[in-house]
Parts: C-alpha cells; structure tokens; sequence
C-alpha cells in the first residue's frame, strides 16, 4: 500500500523496573489497512495499545498519527484527532438503551462533560445511522444490561465510530465471543474499515480471525517485534511457527482451549 501513513510508531519502549513490557517497536499504518498485532500473554501488546492511545506515557519513542507528534496528549485528546479504541472487556454503559449508548458518543464530542444529560435526545438520528451501518438498527431501544455479549461488542464498535475515526485500536475486539461471531464482527470492521478508509490496529488470539481479515500482521515477543508482513508470509515464518503457531496455527493455549470448548 502506498497511502501516506496514519500512523507511524518509532522506537516505542516501556519498562516496568526490570520488566521491558515493549522495546524498541516501530510499525506504520496507512488508511483502510487492517493491522494485527499477535504475540503469547505477556507480549506487550496491551502496553503498546495504552501507549498509541494515550493512556500511559511511553518510556521513549514517538507515535505519530497523521504525522503529528501525539507524545504528552491525553486519552480524550488522542480521541478527538479521531482514534477510537475498543477493549478487551466492552465498556457501554449498561442502564442505558443501544441508541442512548450511540448518541452519548455525539453529546460527548460536542459537550464535554455534560453530556449524558442531554444524550436521551440529542443525535437520535446520528445514533440510528451509525447503528443501521453495523446492521443494530432493530436493537436501539433495548436496554444494554439485557443484550448479548456479542451484541454488546457490536455495540461497542458502533460507539467508536460514532467519534468518526480515522484510526481504530481493537485490543481483542473479539474476546469472549463465539467463534462464528469472532470471524463475523472483524469483517464487518474490515469492510467498514474498507468503505471508510479507516486505519484499523488489533490484538486477536484467534489465529482464524487474523488470518481471514488481517491485511498485515506483527508478531511481539517479549516485547520485541519479531516478524511483520503479510499472514500468508508471517505463517511461513519458521521462528513464529516455532514459538507460537505451531502446526495448527494456534499459539495461544487459553485461546485454544475456548476454541475447543465453544
Ligand atoms: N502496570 C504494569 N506494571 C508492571 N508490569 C506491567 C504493567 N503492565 C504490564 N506489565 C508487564 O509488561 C509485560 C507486557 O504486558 P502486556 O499487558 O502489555 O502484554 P500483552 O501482550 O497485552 O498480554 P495479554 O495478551 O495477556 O493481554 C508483562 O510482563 C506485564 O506483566
């Protein structure tokens, strides 16, 4: 792919005391691109994520999105150059309906802090197209406490591109969902990702669902980058296999054993 960069990370590290959670990782990422990013527990995935968002300082390195410098930015002002995250466990807010969760995501772009009192009227139909494009029109008034997990999930993607993103960080979008529904919710990303020229960086233990939808993919090992390119590439790859796919691609023993449960 060609397109200029929306995300570039240079030399990214982190320590904890003696623990070097990621070290010197550097990637880029153009628009409309799905990027996994796989590597055992431990990895340091999570901590690159937390570091691309804005949620912990990195120790050195730099992340650029759109060719800005994001360094010393918060959470909620790397969130309004347009990134939009979802996380291992979903985060709705489960008193209210679908469509509330939606129209909360507009309020708050515009109003700071005041914004779930104004969220049960404003932006309804702002909400119903977002929830139209991830096929919840039919859920909006239903009370998110009483939902499906995997519902909950598609829901917590509609909220992020309710913020109207250019990048999106997945950090294991697909956890704790069935597998038909794993593989369903990450190419409804990919061709929305697709149609809307969005950057997509995600974290995935199932190796199924990298491979049908990653357009590329790193491979983190103790906080190194290891391998990088195309799956079909990265598959081949004879010091991945060794380490974490082995023969049936799976490399990760807690994601096998919900693969042969579910
Ligand atoms: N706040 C912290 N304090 C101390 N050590 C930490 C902290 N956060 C992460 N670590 C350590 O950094 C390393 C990388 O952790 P990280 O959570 O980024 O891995 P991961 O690849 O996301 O793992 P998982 O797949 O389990 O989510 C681990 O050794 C972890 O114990």
């Amino acid at each position: 792919m060609s397109a200029a960069p929306l995300l570039q990370v240079e030399h990214l590290s982190k320590s904890y005391g003696g623990v070097h959670a990621v070290q010197d990782v550097s990637f880029s990422l153009v628009p409309g691109e799905m990027l996994a990013m796989i590597g055992p527990n431990g990895a340091g995935k999570s901590t690159c994520f937390n570091m691309v968002g804005g949620q912990i300082p990195a120790g050195s390195g730099r992340v650029r999105i759109d060719g800005r410098d994001v360094s010393g930015l918060s959470p909620r002002q790397i969130w309004r150059l347009g990134v939009g995250r979802t996380f291992q466990v979903a985060q709705v807010f489960k008193s209210m309906t679908v469509r509330e969760n939606v129209q909360a995501v507009f309020a708050s772009r515009e109003s700071g802090w005041g914004f779930l009192a104004r969220a049960g009227s404003a932006h309804r139909t702002e909400a119903e197209a977002v929830l139209h494009l991830i096929g919840m029109a039919d859920f909006a008034d239903r009370p998110c406490a009483d939902m499906a997990y995997g519902d909950v999930k598609r829901l917590e993607l509609a909220m992020a591109l309710a913020n109207d993103p250019k990048l999106l960080l997945m950090d294991e979008p697909a956890a704790g969902m069935a597998p038909l529904e794993r593989v369903e919710l990450m190419g409804l990303t990919a061709r929305i990702a697709k149609e809307r020229q969005i950057g997509v960086l995600f974290t995935e233990h199932d190796m199924d669902v990298v491979f049908a939808h990653a357009d590329r993919m790193m491979v983190l090992n103790r906080g190194r980058l290891i391998a990088e390119g195309r799956p079909e590439d990265v598959r081949q790859d004879t010091q991945v296999r060794a380490v974490y796919l082995g023969e049936g691609l799976v490399y990760d023993q807690a994601a096998a054993a919900r693969r042969a449960s579910a």
